[in-house]
């Protein structure tokens, strides 16, 4: 398969290995220095595009695949807040799109089971939940794409829970919570350390004990191997789909 990486960065370099040892070719390669090489032309000599580069660059990105015809797997976060938009693009023009917060086999079981999770404690209103996320320091946007997918789990599994908001401590600040005092909405709080892959906790807290529900990432290569295996499912594909299209996590 002919691979065009929009976005060689830390995940595009790492993505770039996955995919030649897994036989394919990266036949385009897009950082900020040589943007003006992605032209429909080139887009349409790949096969399938991999989309890992800014919040502020993702959503021309993808708007210039799905008009060139070639089917993009979309990693970057910071960008779903369009996503209803980019949904009627790319079925209006028969566009190919697979996107996710994290395209990680561990986070997305992660995902599943914080649903289940959530659904249990419903039970049990005398458990507050808070999510926590710990990212390196070069991270663009807070919280993290994955920590949002995890709040909304639990929104949508605890009758309480609405919203959800954000506090971001960086260096040494001390986290505070002081202005989120809305029982109604769901604490993230994010941290900023360097070199940290992504690390995410669900935390489950009373009176009486915690329950902590925990991943760590040790390195990118999950993340990235998750997005080749989206590559390879989608090529054939016409939609717009996200990765838990991909992944299949019934208990059978
Ligand atoms: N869904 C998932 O599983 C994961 C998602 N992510 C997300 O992926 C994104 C990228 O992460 P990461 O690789 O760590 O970030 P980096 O900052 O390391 O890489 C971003 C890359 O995008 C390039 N870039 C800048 N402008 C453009 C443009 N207009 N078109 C194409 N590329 C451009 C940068 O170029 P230059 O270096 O020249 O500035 C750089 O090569 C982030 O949003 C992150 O949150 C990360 C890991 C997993
Ligand atoms: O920026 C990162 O590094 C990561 N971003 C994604 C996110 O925002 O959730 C996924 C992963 O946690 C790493």
């Amino acid at each position: 398969m002919k691979i065009a990486l929009l976005g060689y960065g830390k995940m595009g370099k790492i993505i770039e290995k996955i995919a030649i040892d897994r036989k394919h070719e990266i036949v385009l390669k897009i950082d900020r220095e040589n943007q003006h090489e992605l032209t429909t032309e080139n887009l349409q000599k790949a096969d399938v595009a991999i989309e890992f580069s800014t919040p502020g660059t993702a959503l021309s990105n993808m708007e210039l695949c799905i008009m060139a015809g070639t089917p993009v797997v979309v990693g970057t976060t910071g960008w779903h807040g369009n996503i209803e938009a980019v949904k009627e693009l790319c079925e209006q023009n028969s566009g190919s799109l697979i996107h996710a917060t994290n395209f990680s086999v561990g986070v997305n079981i992660f995902f599943h089971v914080n649903k289940v999770l959530a659904k249990l404690m419903n039970n049990y209103p005398y458990y507050d939940v808070q999510v926590e996320e710990i990212h390196h320091t070069q991270k663009l946007d807070s919280p993290s794409g994955t920590a949002i997918t995890i709040a909304e789990g639990i929104i949508e599994n605890i009758d309480t829970k609405k919203s959800w908001a954000n506090v971001l401590t960086t260096g040494s600040d001390e986290a505070s919570n002081d202005n989120v005092e809305d029982s109604s909405e769901v604490l993230i709080e994010s941290f900023r350390i360097e070199n940290v892959p992504g690390t995410h906790t669900v935390i489950y807290d009373s009176e009486v004990d915690s329950i902590e529900f925990k991943h760590t990432a040790h390195n990118r290569n999950g993340f990235a191997l998750g997005a080749v295996l989206a590559a390879e499912w989608i090529q054939n594909k016409k939609g717009f789909y996200s990765v838990q299209d991909m992944f299949d996590f019934s208990i059978k």
